[in-house]
């Protein structure tokens, strides 16, 4: 679909935060939504990765869509875990506060090839965390896809490091 179609049904004019929720309540919208986020993905992937919360929702559709398992990339603190099993960075974000992404690190490892899964991209903070988390289990980040990105000085780094697809 093209961006226009999900614009329609999310009443915004917003290019960055705005609430993707009204996607996931439309039956036909939802579907369309998984189906162009998983169609960037490589053949080979092994799993899609998703960033809690919202790309925990999307993530997991898209995974289940693949065939292929899901991570979920977690706020600090909330896989009940110890600190030797995960893996953990700190970030600023859009809201500019400073905030802890965790992945367990039995999850995935160097045989595995992820494909990483969200709603939108402001700073890139978020999506970049969850790139290194993924990498320093030994596993490949294979590339991201979003609704919508900023393509700007913030989000150069990820979009030069990373193949980033959009369907704006
Ligand atoms: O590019 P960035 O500046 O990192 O911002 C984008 C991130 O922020 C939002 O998540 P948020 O933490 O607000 O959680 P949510 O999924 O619960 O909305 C959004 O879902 C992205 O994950």
């Amino acid at each position: 679909m093209e961006y226009g179609y999900y614009h329609r049904r999310l009443n915004t004019d917003a290019v960055g935060r705005y609430d993707v929720t009204p996607l996931f309540a439309d039956p036909e919208a939802f579907d369309n939504l998984v189906t162009d986020l998983g169609r960037p993905a490589p053949g080979n992937c092994t799993h899609v990765g998703g960033v809690e919360a919202l790309g925990l929702v999307l993530g997991s559709a898209v995974a289940r869509d693949l065939g292929c398992g899901f991570v979920p990339v977690r706020k600090g603190g909330k896989f009940p875990l110890r600190d030797e099993e995960l893996h953990r960075r700190q970030l600023t974000d859009y809201s500019g506060e400073t905030k802890t992404l965790e992945l367990a690190r039995e999850l995935v490892g160097p045989d595995d090839r992820v494909f990483l899964v969200d709603d939108w991209i402001e700073t890139g903070g978020q999506m970049w965390a969850a790139c290194k988390l993924v990498e320093e289990t030994g596993a490949s980040v294979t590339g991201v896809s979003v609704l919508n990105a900023h393509r700007d000085e913030r989000t150069r780094d990820l979009f030069e490091q990373y193949d980033v697809s959009t369907v704006r």
